[in-house]
């Protein structure tokens, strides 16, 4: 129970450093609040839901992994190497994948919502 619960706390520790560390969470921070007042606002369904709480957390996962790739790194080597270039390149390809289906996903849901807004 106690290993569990220093766990947790080894868990929140990596999200405040993932928060202070990367800029980039800045964004993904927007992006999953405008996803959750866009969701009330149009009063979307509960499958629906389901998506854009799946979407969300895919892209925080992504980018918390592709944090923890980059640190691996660097303490690999700091030299130039093109293996690490290309270990960074890709976990920030993983990055990319799940935001772009994640921006398809929400025009799958959000979209007719926002056609019905604007009478189209
Ligand atoms: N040691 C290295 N050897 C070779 N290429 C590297 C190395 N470090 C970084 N690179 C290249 O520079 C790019 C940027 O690396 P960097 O560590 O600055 O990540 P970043 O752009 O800050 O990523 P993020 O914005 O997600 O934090 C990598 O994707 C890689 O192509």
């Amino acid at each position: 129970m106690i290993g569990r619960i220093k766990a947790l706390r080894f868990a929140w520790q990596g999200l405040v450093f993932l928060w202070k560390g990367e800029p980039t969470t800045r964004f993904h921070l927007i992006g999953t609040i405008a996803a959750i007042i866009a969701g009330f606002a149009f009063g979307i369904e509960r499958w629906e839901w389901v998506f854009v709480i799946t979407f969300t957390t895919l892209v925080w996962f992504a980018e918390a992994v592709n944090t923890a790739v980059e640190r691996l790194a660097d303490a690999v080597t700091l030299e130039h190497h093109p293996l690490i270039g290309k270990a960074k390149d890709v976990a920030s390809a993983a990055v990319l994948i799940i935001s772009l289906g994640a921006a398809a996903g929400g025009v799958v849901v959000f979209g007719p919502y926002v056609l019905a807004l604007l009478g189209v």
